[in-house]
């Protein structure tokens, strides 16, 4: 058995594949501030795992702990097939951290940085060059290699400072809200980046407030609230958990809409609005049900959409809040 790999008992959502990152009872408290009251992880290998969870729930810490950059006041971790007490500098060795503060040194060139930390993970040389210029060019940094990192821009920063995260090939990498300040383009751009390392095989534990970055990449998704986990599993099934799909129909009419309030059946009736909604799970024998009864009754809507749960919603059933940093996520299809 590769020496990254952990036998893991097979439980809920997690499946038995060998398990990357493992947490058992993880406690860690800041004076009376419990941040995390009891926390359990398991992220199989090759996978990407989100860490949801609004402000302050606890995300970074469990972060900073998983790396080993904190104790944790109880529970038990295993990284790489390492635990955390005793063998934290064999987990350091396997893993790379990107966190929401850059580590790269703005005063000196994207090549320079990426060679200091070729030094520091004492790559001969010759091969810490070749693999500077692999991954310079990998981010598509060759052309700036040469310029200062203050002179990049928030994308090629963030993108130099995953670079130089992967010198020394870790197999585990935590990215701490790796598109947080990003344009939509090099959110985009940052998303092939965590592919393509997990196409390489290397397992991504990422932390987000992006609701459809975890969507997009993760495997597995956990949400995070008060210290606990409060759900875990793939974002299809965390969606089919939260009821709240419809279809909803607006009228300009009042004549029309009171017309198809009568037709359909279990509709919510919004009369200011002229809006009726329908429970609905978005798929085509259903709305053709609805579109058959109105037909029936002769009535046409002015508008119809059709809104499946998203991750958004999980996240407000889960924690009672959306996120004010979130970026609006179109849910809704017109049609
Ligand atoms: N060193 C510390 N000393 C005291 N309190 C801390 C410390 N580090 C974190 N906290 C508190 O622990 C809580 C969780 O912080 P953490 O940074 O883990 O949250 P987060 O989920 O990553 O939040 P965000 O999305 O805002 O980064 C917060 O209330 C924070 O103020």
């Amino acid at each position: 058995m590769p020496s990254s790999v952990m036998p893991m008992p097979s439980q809920a959502g997690g499946g038995s594949a060998p398990a990357a990152i493992a947490a058992t009872g993880l406690r860690k408290s800041y004076g009376d501030k419990a941040v995390l009251g009891g926390v359990d992880l398991h992220v199989p290998q090759g996978t990407v795992f989100a860490l949801l969870g609004p402000n302050g729930a606890g995300k970074t810490t469990a972060v900073k702990i998983l790396s080993t950059l904190i104790t944790p006041d109880a529970g038990r971790v295993r990284v790489a097939g390492h635990d955390l007490a005793g063998e934290a500098h064999r987990i350091r060795a396997a893993i790379g951290v990107t966190g929401q503060f850059s580590a790269v040194d703005g005063l000196i060139t994207g090549e320079e940085n990426m060679l200091l930390m070729a030094d520091l993970h004492h790559l001969p040389r010759q091969e810490g060059r070749r693999t500077a210029a692999e991954l310079l060019a990998r981010f598509d940094l060759t052309d700036a290699a040469h310029k200062p990192a203050s002179t990049y821009s928030g994308g090629m920063k963030r993108r130099l400072d995953i670079a130089m995260t992967l010198v020394a090939g870790p197999r585990i990498i935590f990215l701490d809200e790796p598109t947080t300040g990003l344009d939509p383009r090099s959110r985009h751009n940052m998303w092939q980046i965590i592919r393509g390392l997990v196409a390489d095989g290397v397992t991504v534990f990422l932390t987000t407030q992006y609701l459809e970055e975890a969507d997009e990449l993760a495997d597995r998704v956990a949400v995070l609230n008060n210290g606990r986990i409060v759900a875990e599993g793939t974002p299809e099934q965390l969606k089919r958990q939260i009821p709240g799909g419809h279809v909803r129909l607006r009228f300009t009419h009042p004549d029309t809409y009171r017309a198809a309030a009568d037709a359909l059946r279990e509709v919510t009736r919004d009369d200011e609005t002229l809006t009726l909604q329908i429970p609905s799970g978005g798929s085509q024998r259903e709305l053709r049900a609805v579109l058959d009864r109105l037909d029936s009754t002769g009535v046409e809507a002015d508008e119809l959409t059709v809104h499946t749960p998203d991750l958004d919603d999980v996240f407000f059933a889960l924690t009672g809040t959306t996120d004010p940093t979130a970026p609006a996520q179109p849910k809704e299809t017109a049609r």
